[in-house]
């Protein structure tokens, strides 16, 4: 097996801000198969060659890809021991005053309301947070409530009047409890919870203030429409009423949303229980389901010395809708209609997360986040930008057939890492770093002689991952960039045929009121001829009264005077009224002209954007060709050496093959001359012995 690695390396998990943890929960009793593998909280995955991962690859290998996480559950994890790590600081942080988010994420039917409710008999995060606060704050049970929060993040001092119609709206929660048999199964419920978790230590707070109270609240975000879920709605079936977003102080709230004051931890379990029941009623009634909609349960609260000296803090629980994809579960109508806007506000949500950490690694203070782009994102804007406590559990079930869809949600786990991990991926400055130790490790093994090959092997394999890396990223980076390119495009296109609309329609009323007023000008003038004819008229007539006044008598003159002077105050009103008109119509004409070049001013700055944002994605093309560039370069520079290696080698092998010669002919030289000297030594002795035999001769 060659395995590629993909994903945060294992030393970046040293760079964990403690801002966004982000956690993996592995869902328990379905077998684990052998397609991941746990080790120090980095989740391995062997791509099946089925997936849709293996098939953008299209290479013919074993691919492993790896995500880092703050901590990995395993499936044997208990809820008590995730709420422990996971939650129970930040609850306790709420307590003390800061506000905080606890998102789960993951495949439908991964185990995310599971671990945000729980079961009966084994209660999730928000059954034990609720326990917790009340174990740690202590709040008078028969206690009535005083402080409302309100939008603003301030206080509402209640009379008298009102704490009484805060009661009764709890009551009227409390009585629509469909039956009592219900209500009671709650109460056992968190009765026997309590009884396990009495042996937890409590939290301790920094401060016990006189005021203490308790609000929650509950909504669901369904086709981007928000919902209460505490609503009492006696007439069931009837629709229910969508809710508004407001934003007060730099706050942004759900306009209408009910508080529901509480003073003991069970209360607000039956609470949460009301909320659920509403949400399990939609599925069957109006085809709704659970996972279907983004769920937050909202606790606030309020603590002070006095009226003037408070603090508001709120946390939120979001079950996020489970973010299958549509071709998968072959959603139709209504369905696909769900699939496709949970979808979006996922992906917007992914958008945001990306823009803060571009926000924070530019270390800008403006920020282009689309929180608007969606109903989630808007609510949970402040805890996006890293402005609250906030932590995110993803859930996986190890099932072989959820695969892709896993890999969607850890691939979106990994986006929300990048918001705080602070060292980035293999990058090109790496690429050249491994192709400088490559060349080191050659030449060096050239100069020594020595190629056993372990150097040339780990260059290859590291040249192959890199390679490998830099494709992903640029798939990844160029499907993300596709997206939002294509995002942008079809929202801007929306935007302009609307607007377009708008225009045609103000400029056909513009027309339309133009023809009114040239039809009422005409009118006018009309108007004013026929009132100069009838003041001709009545000077005739006045002048005939004069030349008749003797012949008729006083009365008749008078009515008829009074006569003109009625037809003349009554075209005098017309044209006042008239005139009237037309001013009102001129003014209509000259907002709507206003209107048309406000929108205009609008539609060229859109364009703009439009441009500049297609500027940005051409540059990040371009810097993704010029990656392509370096490592086409880098591989081009590694075949060179890889020839100069093999040209060098068949030198020294051909020099070696002549020292092998010249070594041979030097052993038959030598060879030679001890011959020849041995030779040269038995003359030399011929020579002395004759030498010798001559001496002897003439001495006798
Ligand atoms: N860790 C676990 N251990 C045991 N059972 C689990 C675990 N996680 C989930 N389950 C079970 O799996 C089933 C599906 O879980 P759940 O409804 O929580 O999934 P979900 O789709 O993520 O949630 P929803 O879509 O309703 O928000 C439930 O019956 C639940 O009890």
């Amino acid at each position: 097996m060659d395995p590629d690695l993909y994903g945060i390396s294992q030393q970046q998990t040293e760079y964990w801000d403690e801002t966004l943890n982000v956690y993996l929960r592995i869902k328990g009793r379905v077998p684990f198969g052998d397609l991941y593998t746990i080790e120090d909280n980095v989740l391995s995955c062997i791509v099946p060659a089925s997936s849709q991962a293996a098939k953008l690859n299209r290479q013919n290998r074993i691919i492993i890809k790896k995500f880092s996480f703050s901590k990995i559950f395993g499936p044997h994890t208990t809820q008590d021991e995730l709420f422990d790590v996971t939650v129970r600081e930040k609850v306790l942080d709420f307590i003390n005053g800061a506000n905080g988010s606890l998102l789960t994420y993951g495949v439908s039917g991964a185990g995310k309301t599971y671990t945000m409710i729980g079961t009966p008999g084994d209660p999730g995060i928000i059954p034990r947070a609720l326990n917790y606060i009340f174990r740690t704050v202590c709040i008078n049970p028969n206690s009535r409530p005083c402080c409302k929060p309100m939008p603003n993040g301030k206080i509402e001092i209640l009379s008298r009047s009102k704490q009484e119609v805060e009661l009764q709206v709890r009551q009227g929660i409390f009585k629509d409890q469909s039956t009592s048999a219900e209500l009671l199964k709650h109460e056992r419920t968190f009765l026997s919870m309590q009884n396990t978790l009495k042996v937890t230590p409590v939290g301790v707070v920094d401060f016990f203030p006189p005021i203490f109270e308790v609000w929650v609240s509950f909504v669901e975000i369904y086709n981007e429409n928000i919902f209460d879920l505490l609503e009492v709605n006696s007439n069931r079936g009837q629709q229910r009423t969508k809710l508004q977003i407001g934003t007060s102080h730099r706050n942004t709230y759900i306009k209408g949303v009910k508080h529901i004051f509480v003073t003991t931890g069970l209360e607000a379990y039956q609470i949460l229980q009301f909320g659920l029941h509403n949400i399990s009623y939609a599925s069957t009634n109006l085809n709704m389901h659970s996972s279907r909609a983004h769920c937050i349960f909202s606790i606030k609260l309020v603590s002070g010395n006095n009226c003037e000296e408070y603090n508001v803090s709120n946390f939120n629980f979001c079950d996020l809708a489970g973010s299958e994809r549509m071709k998968k579960t072959l959603n139709e109508g209504d369905r696909a209609k769900e699939s496709s806007k949970i979808n979006t506000s996922l992906s917007v949500l992914g958008r945001c997360i990306r823009s803060v950490r571009e926000m924070q690694k530019n270390n800008s203070d403006i920020c282009s986040a689309p929180f608007r782009d969606s109903k989630l994102t808007q609510l949970l804007q402040q805890a996006l930008q890293g402005k609250e406590n906030i932590c995110m559990i993803v859930n996986m079930s190890p099932s072989p057939e959820t695969f892709d869809e896993n890999q969607q949600a850890l691939i979106f786990s990994t986006i929300a890492q990048e918001v705080v991990v602070k060292e980035p991926k293999a990058n090109p400055s790496q690429l050249q770093g491994a192709f400088r130790t490559f060349r080191q490790s050659l030449t060096n093994g050239l100069c020594e002689n020595d190629f056993s090959g372990d150097e040339l092997k780990e260059a290859r394999n590291d040249i192959a991952r890199l390679t490998l890396e830099m494709s992903e990223m640029k798939q990844n980076f160029e499907i993300i960039l596709d997206q939002e390119t294509s995002h942008l495009r079809k929202n801007y296109n929306i935007i302009l045929n609307i607007k377009t609309e708008q225009l045609a329609e103000a400029q056909q009323e513009i027309e339309r009121l133009k023809k009114s007023n040239n039809y009422l000008e005409k009118t006018r003038s009309e108007l004013h001829w026929k009132l100069n004819k009838l003041e001709e008229q009545q000077e005739t007539i006045v002048l005939s009264d004069s030349e008749q006044e003797d012949e008729e008598n006083s009365s008749f003159s008078t009515r008829k005077e009074d006569k003109v002077g009625d037809i003349e105050e009554q075209h005098l009103l017309q044209v006042k009224l008239l005139e009237d008109k037309i001013k009102r119509l001129e003014a209509i004409i000259r907002e709507k002209e206003s209107e048309a070049d406000d929108r205009r001013l609008h539609d060229e700055e859109n364009r703009k954007r439009l441009d500049e944002l297609n500027c940005t994605n051409s540059e990040l093309r371009d810097e993704i060709r010029k990656l392509e560039l370096t490592l086409h370069d880098a591989v081009r520079d590694y075949y060179e050496l890889e020839e100069q290696e093999k040209s060098l080698r068949i030198a020294f092998n051909d020099l070696t093959a002549r020292n092998c010669v010249l070594e041979d002919k030097n052993i038959l030289l030598m060879q030679e001359l001890d011959e020849y000297r041995n030779r040269c030594l038995l003359q030399q002795q011929e020579l002395d012995d004759l030498k010798n035999s001559n001496t002897e001769d003439i001495i006798n």
